[in-house]
């Protein structure tokens, strides 16, 4: 094997392992960023983009044929597959094209194209014939799709993520299992492209939603347009002629045998670390099999190596991702003084329809006295002015914060416009503004905030801090 020592070896060139080069890069010049597949992220390439392409289409569909309910109608909709597609590839292409640029700017000195995995503690093998010698190392492999065996053997009938958006026409049918992100947001937009779609579960978790009340919400919500069974039990599912076919127990019509053109598998998204060999890493790994990492400064325990992005199996979204990779980055660079980093307000949003946002302290899933420290204000946004005026008035919105201080703390939210709301709410939550100083911003009228105050004004009163009424009935107009 040809020998070299460098600094520092970044493993994985997505989001994190990107912005962790660039930090490192500040403090040497002796570094390398190992990549063993393709350039381009997967973010760009088979992740928020491409996705976002897709829903972008089926929310046009959709707007089309809901016109009606505003007096307008759309005659003769036709939703063409190819076009679709062929715009999502496009679209998607430049995004990537972006990446690659950047990836052009990086000297190829400091690339290394192959697979690593651990020798021993400070040493990867990258492929088979090269060792890299390295001071520190930051893991930044990210996550892949898992297919559980009940869907081995199914060839290209399979899809995921990676492989959806390169069909060349959209199925007639298919059917989605996991009713987590992926398979909530890929399968109603299919559905919304005039697929037939059954989109099955399994453990009741729908979206990464966690509070009980706005989830059964979202599945009557979601119900409504696609048959959706966060519970589902299949009891036969083999390749057919036409594609699969699945028995299983529909929730009205009890066991049901259907052929499917495709299925998508959204069963969740595991850290790559298998290959890594992290048995000879030195490293501690929990039970799960994952470094034990300190989510201040990204470090395996006070090892010189740092877990970021996706593969540390935390917070699999872009911002923290790229967030994770600065800091770790940096710290590879000053190992050993590593310094702990103050995180982002956690914030997700789903771009379903209505949309999930999730920020902050999850008191939604707190129990017992921990959630007796913290008051909740609600508001349903199916009598919301603004949200009636342009017929999206469906949600719930449920805002949190600590008793005592009054300290805004996050928010629960199905309903629209959620994307710009969870960043409002997010934004105040960092800045750890009280619920009172909220209400004393200004709220526009006919908007969806309004709906945001009428939650707040729910949190402050179950504070104990309520507002005078003469002010708030002055500034509010119908429907707020
Ligand atoms: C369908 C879908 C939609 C999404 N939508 C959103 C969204 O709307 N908003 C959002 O915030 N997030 C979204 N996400 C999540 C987001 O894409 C990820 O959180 C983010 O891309 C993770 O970046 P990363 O750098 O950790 O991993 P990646 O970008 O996957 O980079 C990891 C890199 O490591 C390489 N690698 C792996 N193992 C090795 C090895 N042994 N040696 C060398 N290289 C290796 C891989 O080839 C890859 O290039 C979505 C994800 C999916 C799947
Ligand atoms: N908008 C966004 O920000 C966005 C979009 C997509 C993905 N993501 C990220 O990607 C991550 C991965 O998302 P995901 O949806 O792939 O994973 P997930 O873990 O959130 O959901 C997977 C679901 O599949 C279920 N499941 C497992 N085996 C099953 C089976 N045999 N049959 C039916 N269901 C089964 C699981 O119980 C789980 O509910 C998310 O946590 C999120 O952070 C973010």
């Amino acid at each position: 094997m040809d020998k070299r020592k460098v600094d520092i070896a970044i493993i994985g060139a997505g989001t994190a392992g990107l912005t962790a080069y660039n930090a490192a890069r500040k403090h040497t010049d002796n570094l390398v960023l190992i990549e063993g597949d393709t350039y381009g992220t997967t973010c760009a390439r088979m992740g928020c983009m491409p996705s976002k392409l897709l829903i972008a289409a089926a929310d046009s569909a959709h707007d089309a044929a809901r016109a009606a309910m505003f007096g307008v109608a759309v005659e003769g909709i036709r939703i063409n597959g190819e076009a679709v597609l062929e715009r999502v590839r496009r679209e998607r292409d430049a995004f990537v094209s972006s990446v690659l640029e950047s990836m052009e700017a990086i000297p190829e000195s400091h690339k290394l194209m192959g697979r690593a995995r651990f020798l021993a503690p400070g040493r990867l093998a990258v492929g088979d014939a090269l060792e890299v010698r390295a001071e520190r190392i930051v893991i930044a492999t990210g996550s892949s799709p898992h297919i559980p065996a009940m869907f081995q053997g199914l060839g290209d009938r399979l899809l995921t993520n990676d492989s959806l958006f390169e069909l060349q026409t959209l199925p007639a049918s298919i059917a989605v299992f996991g009713t987590g992100v992926v398979g909530l947001e890929l399968g109603q937009a299919l559905s919304r492209l005039g697929v037939h779609v059954r989109l099955l579960g399994r453990d009741g978790a729908l979206g990464g939603i966690v509070d009980e009340e706005i989830r059964d919400y979202a599945e009557r919500c979601f119900s409504e347009a696609f048959y959706l069974d966060t519970r589902s039990e299949v009891a036969d599912l083999s390749p057919a002629d036409n594609g699969v076919a699945i028995t299983f127990t529909h929730q009205e019509r009890g066991e049901l045998a259907e052929t499917f053109e495709r299925i998508l598998v959204a069963t969740g998204r595991p850290p790559n670390l298998t290959a890594l060999d992290l048995h000879h890493s030195g490293l501690t790994l929990d039970d799960a099999g994952i470094p034990v990492t300190d989510t201040a400064t990204l470090q395996c325990g006070d090892s010189p190596v740092f877990l970021v992005g996706d593969a540390n199996g935390q917070a699999a979204v872009l911002h923290e991702a790229a967030q994770e990779g600065r800091i770790a980055g940096d710290n590879a660079g000053r190992y050993p003084q590593v310094q702990a980093a103050s995180r982002q307000v956690p914030l997700s949003v789903v771009f379903t329809h209505p949309q999930i946002a999730s920020v902050g302290v999850p008191v939604g899933r707190m129990s017992g006295a921990k959630r007796k420290g913290f008051a909740v204000g609600t508001v349903s946004f199916e009598d919301q002015g603004r949200s009636k005026v342009i017929g999206k008035n469906r949600g719930l919105l449920k805002v949190y914060a600590q008793r005592g201080s009054g300290v805004f703390v996050g928010a629960e939210m199905l309903g629209p416009a959620a994307e710009h709301i969870g960043h409002l709410l997010a934004w105040a939550a960092q800045g750890r503004m009280t619920v009172r100083e909220m209400l004393g911003m200004p709220f526009y009228h006919p908007v969806i905030e309004e709906g945001v105050r009428t939650a707040l004004k729910d949190l402050n009163a179950r504070l104990h801090e309520s507002v005078a009424c003469d002010d708030e009935c002055l500034e509010s107009g119908p429907g707020a």
